[in-house]
């Protein structure tokens, strides 16, 4: 209040009806704030003008940032900037993001990459903390991980990083003990402050796995319970949850004429009652066609955001070398 242009009597005035910020000025009506100060309406009007003007030298800021507060507009970097672009800057700190795709599309490198740009400070797109990597399925690709870390180009400012040393790995084979990793030992880990990323990879085999088909109400009721407890850890320490998923194939009526699913025909699995549960939907696909880059050539993906609150559906193409997934800069 006290940098804000006005006269001394206004601004006197102001005080002795305990406006002590721009804030209070603007949260009262002009009529309000007449009968508080007993300011004329022209002393009013120059006193919300000037209130406006001071308010307005900071960004615009959603709703959700004003009701959560500002580090939930937050994002964590891919380590890419052509795939952060698409992503509006990375993942959202607070929700699940799903990523779906086919098998070897490339979702554990990305899921990899993550785990190391997370531990960047925040001036790098990372949130200057680990990750923890929960596998139900593979054994957990340390080779790669190394591979990942040694290929790294980092900015001159990180230097003191062992990256390994702040990913924590949980292999989980059944429900049960994903349900007890989730609910005891990762809330330690993000209440010390030792990790800021959650990767579960993936999260449609224990589901495919335990329950067949008729269990579908069993099903559901577990896949909630889940995912209520990664929302509320993703809530309660600002922390990006990325959820790895299987994709199944969508059969129609031309396709079971040629005994099989369209390539492109895929949907990300677990259904309608999962995807209502994720803030993020990614999908990756392995597309026919390779692209090179030095001596290295990859087959060409696409990143899609299949559905963003706050993002258009979009997508690029995409690649994977051996410094990990990079986006394409203009789509092959
Ligand atoms: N060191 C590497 N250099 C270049 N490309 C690699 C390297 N390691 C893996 N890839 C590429 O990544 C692909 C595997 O990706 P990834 O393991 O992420 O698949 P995924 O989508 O997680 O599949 P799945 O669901 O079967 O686990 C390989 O087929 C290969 O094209």
């Amino acid at each position: 209040m006290e940098q804000l242009e006005l006269s001394s009597r206004i601004r006197a005035a102001a005080r002795r009806a305990n406006l002590s910020s721009v804030g209070d000025v603007l949260c009262f009506s002009g009529r309000d704030l007449q009968r508080l100060t007993g300011l004329s309406r022209s002393d009013i009007d120059q006193l919300i003008q000037a209130a406006a003007a001071a308010a307005s030298r900071s960004r615009p800021i959603t709703a959700l940032i004003l009701t959560r507060g500002f580090e939930s507009g937050r994002r964590l970097s891919l380590g890419c900037p052509v795939l952060d672009r698409l992503l509006g800057g990375g993942l959202p700190v607070g929700g699940v993001t799903e990523l779906a795709g086919e098998s070897g599309a490339g979702k554990t490198q990305l899921g990899l990459q993550l785990c190391l740009s997370v531990q960047y400070p925040p001036h790098h797109g990372g949130l200057g903390s680990g990750a923890v990597y929960i596998c139900t399925e593979d054994r957990f690709p340390s080779r790669r991980l190394q591979q990942l870390i040694g290929q790294q180009r980092l900015p001159t400012d990180i230097t003191c990083l062992t990256f390994t040393d702040q990913i924590y790995i949980e292999h989980t084979a059944d429900m049960a003990s994903l349900q007890t990793c989730l609910s005891r030992r990762v809330p330690v880990l993000l209440a010390r402050g030792l990790v800021r990323l959650v990767v579960v990879d993936s999260v449609a085999s224990l589901f495919r796995s335990e329950f067949q088909a008729s269990d579908w109400l069993e099903r559901t009721r577990h896949l909630l319970s889940f995912s209520s407890c990664l929302h509320n850890l993703s809530q309660e320490f600002n922390t990006p949850v990325l959820c790895i998923n299987q994709v199944t194939g969508v059969f129609s009526s031309s396709s079971v004429d040629s005994l099989g699913p369209l390539s492109s025909s895929v949907s990300p699995a677990l259904g309608l009652a999962w995807a209502n549960q994720v803030l993020v939907r990614l999908m990756m696909h392995r597309l026919q066609g390779t692209v090179t880059h030095g001596d290295q050539s990859s087959a060409l993906r696409r990143l899609e955001v299949v559905f963003a609150p706050h993002l258009a559906q979009d997508g690029r193409h995409a690649a994977v070398w051996t410094e990990g997934v990079r986006g394409l800069e203009e789509d092959a």
